[in-house]
């Protein structure tokens, strides 16, 4: 499946989550204010504006210029990609309104604004989101992630019997609702509970499934699974899954963000604490009490995390073991599966 995200990341390695290489935290976030161009006085094409724009972004030391300029020019002319627009419509003379609408574009993300929340909209797996700042765009790895749970739940003799007929799964930290609603769309059996500790991250996931028409199938919680993790087991029925993509960066990373990330998106998404576990390890304290037997945790996680995970929770939590680590399409083990067995 050709995702915006396989394309973007076709022409970028890492847009996101790669730290702001050889400069220091100091100097990626202290982004120059950069004017925009002025307005041309004649009409340009598509295809110039295009070319203008990636010229500007490329000097201005905004990342990934020209996917940028294509994703925003794309989608005010009423497609995905440019690629998909015709030759006509791109050698066409773009109108005053037009011409004002790429200005003001292509100007947020001149002061470093994520394209995603430039176009208000992006692509996950097979549905398109509504995004909106803070919440947190979703990543290509997530994608996986869904991959893995669907096959997982489907496949996995012992698994694949309970979800047929328990049918609840729970997401922690839900953002735009890309992983529940992706995985409701594709099962349609399947009923999710999902919560996040953001008002705007839990109003978005509710406005994205209204969208998708998913709603019957979602319970939304604004809930902080630090402090209400006893509320947690009240609302909910025994699932058979919990998948999460928590925030697991080190804290001590944070500071090394590119400044689309650092600047507009909520950090509560993002820093996992001093070792990037604090909210892994309060999930797998929880999962035991709101799993089925033979109920499994698929989480996200940092390619550091998979060995830690594993000995914490031999440790310290005696009713889920732990079944493998899988990774991501470039070879970092990015996943980690535990499964619930009463003992
Ligand atoms: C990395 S984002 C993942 C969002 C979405 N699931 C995705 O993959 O695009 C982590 C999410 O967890 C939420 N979160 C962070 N700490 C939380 C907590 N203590 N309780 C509930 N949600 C939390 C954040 O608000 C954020 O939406």
């Amino acid at each position: 499946m050709l995702t915006m995200w396989t394309m973007w990341r076709g022409c970028c390695t890492q847009l996101l989550w790669t730290r702001a290489n050889g400069k220091s935290p100091l100097s990626c976030h202290a982004v120059r204010r950069c004017s925009a161009p002025a307005l041309p006085a004649a009409s340009i094409t598509a295809l110039q504006a295009v070319d203008l724009w990636r010229r500007c972004f490329e000097q201005r030391g905004v990342t990934e210029p020209r996917m940028s300029s294509h994703y925003i020019i794309a989608h005010l002319l009423g497609a995905k990609t440019i690629q998909s627009l015709e030759q006509e419509k791109l050698i066409e003379f773009l109108s005053r309104e037009q011409m004002e609408q790429v200005w003001e574009l292509c100007t947020k993300r001149l002061s470093r604004v994520p394209v995603q929340y430039v176009i208000e909209e992006w692509d996950f797996r097979d549905i398109t989101l509504k995004m909106k700042p803070p919440v947190f765009i979703p990543r290509p790895e997530t994608e996986e992630l869904v991959e893995l749970v669907l096959t997982d739940l489907q496949t996995t003799p012992g698994v694949a019997v309970i979800a047929d007929t328990q049918r609840t799964f729970i997401e922690v930290g839900c953002g735009s609702g890309a992983i529940s609603l992706s995985l409701l769309k594709s099962l349609p059996q399947l009923k999710a509970v999902a919560l996040d500790q953001s008002v705007e991250a839990v109003d978005l996931t509710w406005e994205n499934a209204l969208r998708l028409g998913v709603q019957d199938r979602i319970k939304l919680h604004n809930m902080d699974i630090m402090k209400d993790g006893e509320a947690l087991l009240s609302i909910c029925d025994p699932a058979v899954a919990l998948v999460s993509n928590p925030p697991y960066l080190f804290s001590d990373d944070m500071s090394t963000l590119e400044p689309e990330i650092f600047r507009y998106e909520d950090h509560a998404a993002l820093d996992g604490g001093v070792d990037g576990l604090k909210v892994i390890k309060q999930i797998l304290m929880i999962a035991p009490q709101i799993l089925l037997n033979h109920g499994r945790v698929y989480l996200e996680v940092e390619p550091r995390h998979p060995p830690l995970i594993r000995q914490w929770v031999e440790v310290n939590v005696e009713e889920l073991r732990y079944i493998e680590t899988r990774h991501d399409i470039t070879g970092r083990p990015r996943f980690c599966i535990l499964q619930r067995e009463e003992s």
